[in-house]
């Protein structure tokens, strides 16, 4: 886990984030550059859904406080409050009714199904929309440095949190150790 303090928004682009929200839903998230995210998600309600390339809004509210928000082709949006010297995030989901009645559609590699995301909007209920503001703990940062495609490009799998935080999947060059 780096020890760097976050000062500028260039620290916090190319950091890659695993942190716990307190609801137990466990995520994985990496900051690829200032308009891109890719995430995994470990724990939850969707845990084993994944996604790369989603455009994003990326600022820095003020020294080490950074602000992240994007809408999915699933019409979820998120909003993402990021405290990285203090370990501490807080995140608000804002689901479609679709998404909480039907989230085995979205468990998948998104960017290969975002046609199937577009007619599922369409197909079935937005509204009431679910909501989840929850605090998180980060338990784990790295320096994988901008525009990395091998941060998060395999399908998570039970452990693999733990393998990272253990230093166990990525080299010295952010690359995986496994295949
Ligand atoms: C729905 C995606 C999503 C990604 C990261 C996060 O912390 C919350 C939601």
């Amino acid at each position: 886990m780096t020890d760097k303090q976050f000062q500028t928004l260039d620290d916090f682009l190319g950091t890659h984030f695993i942190y716990t929200y307190d609801n137990g839903w466990e995520y994985e998230w990496y900051a690829k550059n200032d308009h891109t995210v890719d995430y995994r998600i470990h724990g939850g309600m969707v845990a084993g859904r994944w996604v790369t390339d989603q455009p994003a809004e990326i600022v820095m509210l003020t020294p080490g406080v950074y602000k992240v928000t994007w809408t999915e082709p699933t019409g979820t949006d998120v909003a993402l409050d990021s405290l990285p010297n203090e370990q501490k995030m807080h995140g608000t989901i804002f689901f479609p009714k679709w998404v909480q009645d039907h989230p085995e559609i979205t468990v998948t590699y998104q960017n290969e199904h975002i046609d199937l995301m577009e007619e599922s909007r369409e197909k079935y209920a937005t509204y009431p929309k679910l909501i989840v503001p929850e605090f998180a703990k980060i338990t784990y940062m790295g320096d994988a440095g901008q525009d990395n495609d091998a941060v998060i490009n395999q399908t998570p799998y039970a452990g693999m949190t733990d393998d990272i935080r253990a230093g166990k999947f990525y080299d010295e060059h952010y690359r995986h150790t496994q295949a």
